[in-house]
């Protein structure tokens, strides 16, 4: 069956090469008899020529062989070379399949293969139909060919030995046949775990950083051992099921090469077989077996070939559940607005990540999305880029759903900037330019400065053909954010999507970019998603969102107004300075005061707490807090965000303006769970100490804190 679909799929790829086919088909057919005619000419020479010294015949037979030989030679230099140039433009054209395929898709293909699956097979996979091509099929053509010529030369020469042969054979391809189950799945296996171990290579590679930093080189290597572990045990399974697809038809071959000389053998005392005879067939039968015997070695090829083929498919049969009108209506920009009715989206079968969303989004106007982490802001806006469709209800600009709009146009028309402006490794201009290449200067320079970047491309001794390495890595956080929003912004965009931009840059840089995006209003819509609340407080629209729905909207004032949840986050991330470089925070003692173990002690006493309180500051992916170590500090989150984690499992998230270890301020009990930065954090702590200098102070901080302490902790 898998074989039958290795044919059908590599003839599939070669059919817009038939001709090419027809050629190689033919050159092989005339190299392939004369190795199988040829020795026929034992027959002749053995029982005709050399007994009766007929030079006349001997001469005849030696000239057939010679210009057979040379016909051999040419088609057989003329089907390489034919075959060569097949095979690249088939894997060529594969390649390039597999790539607009993989560009079309939505966010729900990268769900349905990770990345290290999605390289191994445009890599290891693609490599296997290469050789395949160029090589197996080739041969089992010839080796098929071959055999089927000599099994019709055997029987002309005598057919009872050729009846006794073929019996042998039959045995030659049983085992491969009985086994080929098992090397399918040995080999599914095998490809199964090097997708995993590319996966970990890579992730090794783009989080080498935080490795380095970390000091986390015995974790990684101890996660990487595993899935070598892994990737041994299936390569060693996978190995010796293949050695044993080619050692037991060799030995079987061994076998019947004893019983042919045998039975051959007897056929010639009983006078019913000539020596001449015996010994073309035997050549023949040889020959034959040669082909049996390659024919069982490309088996384990074919094999191999076949669950390539089919990762392969798999990816190219992969239909988005993006709808598709078949008359897409065009997308000019947004006149009136957007609007969510009923949305609810899940990203699995089992949970809504959004459920009931109804909201308008003006045209013209700035509109925020802000919720606490997991209240499915980004999904929102996911949903709102098209990179998924609702699963029930519509979004729909000036009245038409999303659906049923020109995904080209609508793309056209939309800039979009993500947290992780990820830059391509070319030049600053060929990134700015990504969405509209062979764009006029003009426009890149006019995107470069309205981002406010194209006067410091201008100084760098390369200009605009300055190389991006490191995906980035050689350009700051913030200037990677001012050419991304270039690279938003070529071709004018009318809808403007941001999602947490400004997340991982300090206050300063922050405050530049959220200047920025202010001097774009008015000229397009702009949707924006954050969970930093001062930097929207300007918007026309701020959409709050809780548990996947919407809790309230409006603007900051009279969200403020309302006292709800946003009045609740904006109460929590308020009450902090921090400079301009993010490396000093201080908190207010009237924020104190909102701790509710703080709550009670008088404003002169927090204040002076407050002095005592020490900024840190980190990347992603730092424990901040180990559980079982000791607990002596109590941490603010002035900006960032944390994942608390139990035994490796996230539990919550914490962040602008929550608190953790506030028991250690009174007592030394070992931390009940690891603390790690999930985004660049800046934190307040107060070590246990520094809080007892000041309760001997003032006494009364220590009742208050014991007894609210006490309270939540019951
Ligand atoms: N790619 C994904 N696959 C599966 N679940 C997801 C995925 N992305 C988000 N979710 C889940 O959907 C829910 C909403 O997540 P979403 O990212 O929209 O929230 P958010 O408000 O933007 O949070 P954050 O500020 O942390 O990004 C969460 O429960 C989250 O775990």
């Amino acid at each position: 069956m898998s074989l039958l679909f290795v044919f059908r799929f590599a003839l599939r790829l070669c059919r817009p090469y038939w001709g090419s086919l027809l050629l190689i088909a033919a050159c092989i057919v005339v190299e392939t008899a004369y190795v199988a005619v040829s020795p026929l000419s034992f027959q002749y020479l053995i029982d005709d020529a050399f007994p009766a010294k007929d030079a006349g015949l001997f001469a005849l037979v030696l000239t057939l062989l010679v210009i057979g030989g040379a016909f051999y030679l040419g088609a057989g230099i003329v089907s390489d070379r034919r075959l060569a140039k097949v095979n690249e433009q088939a894997v060529y054209d594969l390649r390039a399949q597999l790539f607009r395929h993989i560009a079309g898709q939505s966010e729900d293909f990268h769900r349905r293969f990770d990345q290290g699956s999605l390289t191994n097979r445009l890599t290891s996979d693609v490599s296997a139909v290469d050789r395949t091509i160029s090589g197996v099929l080739p041969r089992t053509f010839r080796e098929l060919l071959a055999l089927l010529i000599g099994l019709s030369l055997l029987f002309h020469l005598e057919w009872k030995l050729a009846l006794a042969m073929i019996a042998g054979f039959v045995l030659l391809f049983a085992s491969p046949y009985v086994l080929q189950r098992k090397a399918e799945r040995s080999s599914e296996r095998y490809r199964e775990e090097n997708d995993a171990y590319i996966g970990i290579i890579d992730e090794v590679l783009k989080g080498r950083r935080v490795v380095k930093g970390m000091n986390a080189a015995a974790y990684i290597l101890g996660r990487v051992e595993r899935r070598l572990a892994s990737l041994q045990t299936a390569g060693i399974r996978v190995t010796f099921v293949y050695a044993l697809l080619d050692r037991i038809p060799q030995s079987a071959f061994l076998a019947l090469n004893a019983a042919m000389i045998g039975f051959g053998g007897t056929l010639i005392f009983q006078d019913q077989l000539s020596v001449g005879s015996f010994i073309a067939f035997f050549t023949i039968f040889l020959s034959a077996g040669q082909s049996v015997s390659s024919l069982s070695q490309v088996i384990p090829s074919l094999i191999e070939a076949g669950v390539s083929f089919r990762r392969i498919a798999e990816v190219l049969q992969y239909r988005s559940p993006l709808a598709r009108p078949s008359e897409p209506k065009p997308f000019e920009g947004v006149r009136e607005g957007f609007r969510f009715r009923d949305v609810a989206f899940g990203y699995d079968e089992h949970a809504l990540a959004l459920d009931g969303v109804t909201l308008a989004i003006p045209a013209g106007g700035m509109t925020a999305f802000v919720g606490q982490s997991g209240s499915g802001k980004s999904t929102a806006l996911q949903l709102l880029l098209r990179f998924y469709d609702p699963k029930r209800g519509s979004i729909e600009v000036d009245g038409i759903d999303l659906r049923e709009l020109s995904e080209t146009d609508y793309r056209r028309h939309t800039g979009v900037v993500f947290q992780d402006s990820f830059l391509f490794n070319g030049t600053v201009y060929e990134n700015i330019s990504l969405s509209r290449p062979g764009v006029a200067e003009s426009d890149v320079r006019a995107a470069a400065e309205a981002a406010r970047i194209h006067e410091l491309i201008e100084r760098m001794p390369e200009g605009y053909a300055t190389l991006v390495k490191d995906f980035g890595g050689n350009f700051s956080g913030g200037q990677r954010q001012r050419i991304a929003i270039a690279r938003a912004l070529i071709g004018s965009p009318r809808l403007l999507v941001l999602d947490e931009i400004t997340s991982a840059l300090d206050p300063s840089t922050e405050a530049e970019i959220n200047e920025l995006i202010e001097s774009f209003r008015g000229e397009r819509t702009i949707v924006t998603v954050t969970h930093r609340l001062a930097s929207v407080t300007n918007a026309d629209l701020i959409v709050v969102f809780r548990n996947g729905t919407v809790a309230e909207t409006g603007t900051h004032r009279e969200l403020l107004a309302r006292g709800g949840l946003y009045a609740e986050m904006w109460e929590k991330q308020h009450g902090f300075v921090l400079s301009g470089d993010g490396f000093q925070a201080k908190v207010e003692g009237e924020r104190l005061s909102r701790l509710p173990f703080f709550r009670g002690i008088p404003f002169e006493q927090l204040d002076s707490m407050s002095d005592r309180f020490v900024t840190e500051k980190y990347d992603a992916g730092h424990t901040v807090v180990r559980e079982n170590d000791p607990g002596d500090k109590f941490y603010i989150i002035v900006r960032g965000r944390v994942s608390v984690e139990k035994a490796g499992v996230r539990v919550a998230v914490l962040e602008d303006g929550d608190y953790f270890g506030e028991i250690a301020l009174l007592k030394d009990i070992p931390r009940t769970a690891d603390i790690v930065t999930v985004k660049p954090t800046v934190l307040l702590s107060l070590r246990r100490e520094q809080l007892l200098e000041l309760t001997a102070a003032y006494p009364s901080i220590r009742e208050v804190l014991e007894r609210t302490l006490k309270e939540r902790m019951k």
